[in-house]
């Protein structure tokens, strides 16, 4: 029987992903607050607002009625800017079929609450947590939807979820790994945007590959230090949702949160930042939730620090950096 699944969000992630699905053999309702978005796809077989130029295959329909989406759907994928989740999802849980996996493709933590996305769908869909399930790794868009090979993690408590969801989105240039650590999985996703702002500010301000390793290593550990305190999995840190991601996102032009980054570093005020980014860059919101995790769970992370003080308290990032250098010298761990 062909599999069932619904994608909530038609941005660039929402809409590659639903190639993938759909070139894995799925049928796919791609759901878009906007009705004449959602028919523009269909009528266009193309997304021209995120994905312009690039075919969409047949077994994608475009719709903005939930309901419709949702109808039948094995799986229901989440993929809207994580600060928009719960007042979404409200609208979404009674559409869902009572045993289809909710799928969050968000990497982002809600600000308030400090909590991850599978937390936020468990809590709003009334659903177990062996309901929902994960998906993170090096996956920038635009390369996804070029179809260049990448590898992906999905994690879900019910292991048996996981490796369903896994044949559902595995094609010839998409290869899914999975796994039972949701909680180190999130984490990668989320707290790499903040460290792909760390590394933009500094390339911004004309910094060299030194520095950028530099940070990319000490935010992999601050990351790792932060999932050991909430129970993770050492090892997935290492993985795709970590170390992977990790340097897809911090190399990559194509990285919204890299780019933010290097606005700021130019010298752009956050709103100038913000008026030139056209898409979501989850960093931005979540670095200031992630420190929020990190104060809850007593975890020092000072990349993370720094970017919320250039981010949101508008410290030049010269005087940022010297302070973030001139920290009490310690062992490396
Ligand atoms: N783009 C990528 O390469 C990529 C890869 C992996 C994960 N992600 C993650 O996927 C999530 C979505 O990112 P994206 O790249 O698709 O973003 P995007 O900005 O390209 O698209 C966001 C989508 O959400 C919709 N949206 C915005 N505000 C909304 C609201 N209030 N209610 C309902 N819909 C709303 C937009 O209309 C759009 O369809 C983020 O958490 C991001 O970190 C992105
Ligand atoms: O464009 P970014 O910075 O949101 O990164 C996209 C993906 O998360 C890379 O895996």
């Amino acid at each position: 029987m062909t599999t069932r699944v619904a994608v909530f969000g038609n941005g660039s992630w929402g809409t590659a992903f639903a190639m993938v699905l759909a070139d894995a053999g799925c049928e796919v309702s791609l759901w878009g607050r906007r009705a004449a978005l959602a028919d523009a796809i269909n009528s266009s077989r193309t997304n021209p607002d995120y994905l312009p130029g690039v075919a969409l295959p047949a077994g994608i329909t475009a719709t903005a009625d939930a309901a419709r989406a949702a109808e039948g759907a094995d799986f229901a994928v989440l993929c809207i800017p994580s600060q928009t989740l719960r007042e979404n999802l409200v609208g979404w849980t009674g559409l869902l079929p009572a045993q289809s996996v909710i799928v969050s493709l968000m990497k982002g933590v809600e600000l308030g609450t400090a909590k991850r996305m599978s937390e936020v769908v468990a809590e709003v869909a009334k659903v177990p947590e062996e309901r929902v399930a994960v998906l993170s790794g090096p996956n920038l868009s635009k390369e996804i939807a070029a179809r260049h090979p990448a590898a992906a993690v999905v994690a879900c408590r019910d292991e048996d979820a996981a490796v369903r969801f896994q044949a559902a989105c595995h094609t010839p240039y998409f290869r899914p790994y999975t796994t039972t650590d949701v909680v180190g999985v999130e984490l990668g996703g989320a707290v790499k945007n903040v460290i792909a702002l760390a590394v933009g500010i500094a390339n911004g301000m004309g910094l060299g590959d030194n520095t950028k390793a530099s940070l990319i290593t000490r935010g992999l550990a601050e990351t790792t230090r932060l999932g050991l305190a909430m129970g993770a999995d050492p090892h997935t840190f290492a993985g795709l949702a970590g170390m992977g991601d990790l340097v897809a996102t911090c190399s990559s032009p194509l990285s919204r949160n890299n780019t933010f980054g290097m606005n700021l570093g130019r010298g752009m005020t956050l709103q100038e930042a913000v008026a030139a980014t056209k898409q979501t860059a989850e960093g931005v919101k979540s670095c200031e939730s992630v420190l929020d995790l990190a104060t809850r769970h007593g975890v020092e992370m000072p990349i993370t620090e720094t970017v919320v003080s250039i981010v949101h308290e508008g410290k030049p990032p010269l005087v940022a950096v010297k302070e973030l250098m001139s920290r009490s010298a310690k062992p490396e761990r």
